[in-house]
């Protein structure tokens, strides 16, 4: 007898484990798709259908399965919906997945499938399920090509569009769009020709977007090798020989040229019959970027991310699932595309947070990645002029693991000299501008010389608030934990959690004082406030273009590229911008980097603080004085003697660590342990407060039966952000050691857990931040 086993598409059935099905031996009719691993599936559920993934399919004799289950109670699938969308490797991954994270079977297996493209059960009014058809699938064009009788056919004198359109036919096959462009209505012209077999009609599968075929690309060259970059290319090859899944970490400082050994070890995976995936971080996904690899490797290359429509997503996954795309350059959910055969997985900026997802399954990619080159004895590279604390770590420690340094550019070029400024002396002498006298002395030198700057400011807890002087009121959101953020164009508080907004009031509504105090500055102040600045300098004739690169003008689809395109064509000109300007530009001729605010996030409650200061100062001061010209840059501070912005100054990571490895171990945190945030949500205070403190006393049962002595839970207490969007949020934080299987020890507890309507509850293991 054949069984299949069925994730069910239900989001209250969780955590469950499949469901056990007979699969029939006969199809009832041809047409049908076979039932097999990947394909969802129609099956009767507690007096309904549902849809559910098959996970894995058995062959069983009668008598074993009457071992394990009454076989009278098992019920047949009804049939396949689709083909299937992932193998036995990828239902083992989403099996990983779902116990690594402690996360629904079904959330980690439809990261397997392609975005709106699976059939899913709906309710309608009525109370009647009844299935809804994919959102997106394949396109087709109508094409129109020579018929049969193209040669002899003679249209009639007055049947102008009918010789119209054979006319332009002589040249090639044209789409069906194409022709009513160009000629107006066509279908009946189109229709009588072809009944006459003097065209054809047929359909061709379209690809949406920047689909890679037909596509142009411009081949690049392949420089000279550095000896670093020979000893990375050199590393990978070793590691891929030995074929046991290990990992290479490229330590390489900013331009040192990571990307060109990415591209020389990729090259070599791909002539040996195998595949790579490269994952990058979103916001550097440009079409530079995608140019990079197009230019070495062409039409084999797929990419995927978020800003792509479904449409694109999903011819992008068709085109990997057929085997021609042997490379995938994408978001980190480019790790579940279909691609087989796969040899390695290459990880750019690898310390980049974005690289954990923040809803279930809450994943971090360079721990999937390490989980599927273990499994296919593929290899693991790593690459970063700021790797993370975990990955030096295990560096060090993981047998597995191989660390390469390349401490200098490719080019020969020095590494730009970085000056600290203390803001708090400035202001001391006299100074109220948001830049410095030294920064804004060497903005005018370089802009005078027609050469370009990048200004930063980090506004990653850097809120912009309104304070009354008299009270000290701060008007926060009635349904968010958190202050509202001040919008200068428009004079109106938001909360950016809820999207509340109310205008600026005109009196304290405390205490109705009329002294209300605007704090900080979004990037749109600073962009009026440097207007003035340049103008005012009197060397710098010409007019200095300012180009702004923030959420507000990066929406549109293209917008981020625009930006970029604009300051590449301008002469002097300034790019002002939020930390995504930080990673990846490689502009030849900016020559000042300055930031404006280095330390506004060291203050956050976040033990990640001071590690993603002292990355964001090393990342942005990377992207000055890349070629010819040197580069300097200005880092301003009111916490010029931080360890990180101290170190950061000094590219001295050996000094940052000294600083700050003594107190991750003092106060428990990774890489000495690993943690679990158990994350407790509701709409009723009082139900989220009674369910954390429930949870908090199981789990400290739990853990002192199964974990050991050295394991902590901590208090049940409410988040940092304890309100959100009207849901009261609390928290409780597992420690265990480094080598401890934290998931295994809490899993059965989640599972055992009896949903609540009230409260939701979720695990975030080894979380990036605890908020
Ligand atoms: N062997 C080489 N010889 C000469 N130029 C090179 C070589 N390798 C790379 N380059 C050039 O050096 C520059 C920096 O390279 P790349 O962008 O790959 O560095 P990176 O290490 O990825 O930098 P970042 O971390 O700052 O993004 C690029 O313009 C690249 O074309
Ligand atoms: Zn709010």
């Amino acid at each position: 007898m054949k069984i299949a086993q069925v994730v069910l598409d239900i989001p209250t059935q969780a955590l469950d484990a499949p469901y056990t099905y007979l699969v029939a031996e006969e199809k009832n009719d041809d047409l049908e798709f076979d039932v097999a691993v990947g394909c969802v599936v129609l099956v009767p559920f507690g007096g309904r259908r549902a849809c559910g993934f098959v996970v894995a399919i058995e062959e069983v004799s009668e008598l074993d399965l009457a071992q394990r289950m009454d076989p009278s109670k098992l019920k047949h699938v009804i049939r396949a919906l689709g083909p299937a969308y992932f193998d036995e490797e990828g239902a083992a991954c989403a099996q990983y997945l779902s116990e690594r994270y402690i996360a629904p079977l079904s959330a980690c297996v439809r990261l397997f499938t392609p975005p709106g493209g699976i059939p899913r059960m709906v309710r309608s009014r009525d109370g009647h399920w009844r299935l809804e058809e994919p959102t997106v699938g394949e396109v087709d064009d109508r094409w129109i090509t020579a018929g049969p009788a193209f040669g002899e056919f003679r249209p009639r004198k007055n049947a102008a569009k009918q010789i119209a359109i054979l006319k332009a036919l002589e040249a090639g096959d044209l789409r069906a769009v194409e022709l009513s462009a160009e000629f107006g209505a066509v279908a009946s012209t189109l229709k009588a020709l072809e009944a006459k077999g003097a065209i054809a009609i047929e359909r061709r599968r379209r690809f949406r977007g920047d689909a890679p075929r037909g596509n142009s690309f411009v081949p690049s060259v392949k420089p000279q090798l550095t000896e670093g970059q020979k000893a990375a290319v050199d590393a990978i090859a070793q590691a891929r020989a030995a074929a046991r899944g290990e990992t290479v970490l490229i330590d390489g400082v900013t331009g040192s040229g990571k990307t060109e050994v990415y591209l020389q070890a990729i090259e070599s995976v791909v002539e040996a019959g195998r595949t790579a995936i490269v994952l990058v971080p979103e916001i550097s996904l440009t079409p530079q970027t995608v140019a990079r690899f197009r230019g070495r490797f062409g039409d084999r290359v797929a990419v995927m991310h978020s800003r792509m429509s479904q449409g694109e997503r999903y011819d992008q996954w068709d085109f990997i699932r057929s085997g021609e795309a042997r490379v995938v350059v994408g978001a980190r959910s480019a790790l579940f595309t279909p691609l087989s055969n796969l040899g390695l997985i290459i990880i750019d900026e690898e310390h980049e947070g974005s690289y954990k997802q923040d809803s279930a399954p809450r994943y971090h990619a360079r721990d999937v990645a390490l989980w599927m080159v273990r499994r296919a004895g593929a290899t693991l590279v790593l690459g970063s002029a700021t790797p993370s604390i975990e990955s030096l770590h295990a560096a060090v420690k993981d047998p597995l693991w191989r660390a390469v340094l390349l401490p200098e550019r490719a080019n020969g070029r020095p590494l730009p000299q970085i000056t600290v400024i203390d803001m708090a002396k400035e202001f001391g002498q006299g100074s109220r501008s948001m830049f410095s006298r030294t920064l804004a002395r060497a903005l005018e030198e370089e802009l005078a010389a027609g050469r370009k700057a990048v200004l930063m400011l980090n506004q990653r807890g850097f809120a912009k608030f309104v304070l009354c002087r008299a009270c000290g009121f701060v008007p926060s959101c009635p349904h968010c934990s958190t202050s509202l953020t001040y919008h200068e164009q428009g004079a109106y508080l938001t909360c950016h959690h809820c999207g509340y907004r109310i205008p600026v009031p005109g009196a304290c509504p405390e205490c109705a004082s009329p002294y209300l105090k605007k704090f900080g500055a979004g990037t749109q102040r600073v962009e009026a406030d440097l207007r003035v600045l340049i103008d005012g300098f009197s060397s710098v004739t010409s007019e200095v273009p300012i180009i702004r690169m923030d959420a507000d003008t990066t929406k549109g689809k293209n917008a981020h590229q625009d930006l970029l395109d604009r300051f590449a064509s301008a002469d002097a000109a300034v790019l002002l911008g939020t930390q995504m300007i930080a990673k990846g530009l490689d502009f030849d001729d900016v020559t000042l980097v300055g930031v404006i605010n280095a330390d506004t996030m060291l203050n956050l409650p976040d033990y990640r603080a001071a590690e993603r200061t002292f990355d964001l100062v090393e990342q942005v001061a990377g992207r000055a004085g890349r070629a010819e010209l040197p580069g300097r840059v200005m880092v301003q501070t009111y916490e010029a003697d931080h360890a990180a912005i101290r170190a950061a100054a000094r590219y001295d990571r050996a000094l940052f660590l000294r600083d700050e490895l003594p107190k991750r171990k003092a106060l428990g945190y990774p890489p000495y342990v690993r943690m679990a945030n158990v994350l407790i949500w509701g709409k009723d205070e009082k139900s989220v407060e009674g369910q954390a403190k429930a949870l908090q006393r199981d789990l400290v049962r739990r853990v002192s039966e199964y974990g050991g002595s050295a394991w902590r839970v901590h208090d049940a207490v409410p988040c940092v952000l304890a309100k959100l969007r009207n849901t009261y949020r609390w928290h409780i934080v597992v420690k265990c050691p480094v080598d401890a299987d934290i998931a295994r020890v809490l899993l059965p507890l989640f599972r055992a857990r009896k949903a609540d309507p009230r409260v939701s509850v979720a695990v975030d293991v080894d979380p990036n931040d605890l908020l």
